[in-house]
């Protein structure tokens, strides 16, 4: 598996539009379209900057887990995603680590992304997503 950089940190937040104003007006930057996972129970929009995203999270289900992450955590940084070059590469090689996986297949992410998290217990309390575009 090549881990190529980190393609966003995602944060759980109540309200994008609230939440958009303090990286378009305080620092500048641009926030791209909403764009809604059912999957995942999401919404999402991306603000680029440099290499990376800010990827906002709002929930659309109270069952969802940003829902239930900000029940508990509040808003706040909820995971931080790896851009791999072969995602069924790095999950195969994962699971023959052991490593506890939440998604042992990707999955449908925004913008077309196969995307896949591993348990944060795995790794010392990080929520990481995998992410091949
Ligand atoms: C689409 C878009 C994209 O990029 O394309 C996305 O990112 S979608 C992004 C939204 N989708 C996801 O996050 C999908 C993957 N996440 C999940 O499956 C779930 O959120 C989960 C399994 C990580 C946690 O599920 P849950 O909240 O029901 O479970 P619990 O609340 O019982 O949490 C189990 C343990 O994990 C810890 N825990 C839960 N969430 C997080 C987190 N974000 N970061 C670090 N630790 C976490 C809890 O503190 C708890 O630890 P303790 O036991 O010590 O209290
Ligand atoms: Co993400």
């Amino acid at each position: 598996m090549k881990t190529l950089k980190i393609d966003h940190i995602g944060v759980a937040v109540k309200s994008i539009e609230e939440a958009s104003k303090i990286y378009t007006e305080l620092l500048g930057l641009e926030m791209h379209g909403v764009e809604e996972v059912a999957e995942q129970k999401v919404k999402v929009a991306f603000i680029p900057v440099g290499e990376s995203e800010v990827e906002l999270l709002e929930s659309t289900d109270p069952e969802g887990p940003i829902a239930r992450f900000i029940e508990k955590n509040g808003e706040g940084i909820q995971h931080i995603a790896f851009r791999v070059d072969d995602i069924e590469k790095a999950l195969e090689e994962l699971k023959q680590k052991g490593v506890r996986l939440i998604d042992e297949k990707p999955r449908y992410g925004a913008g077309g992304a196969k995307i896949a998290f591993i348990h944060p217990k795995a790794t010392k309390g990080v929520l990481i997503e995998l992410c091949e575009r």
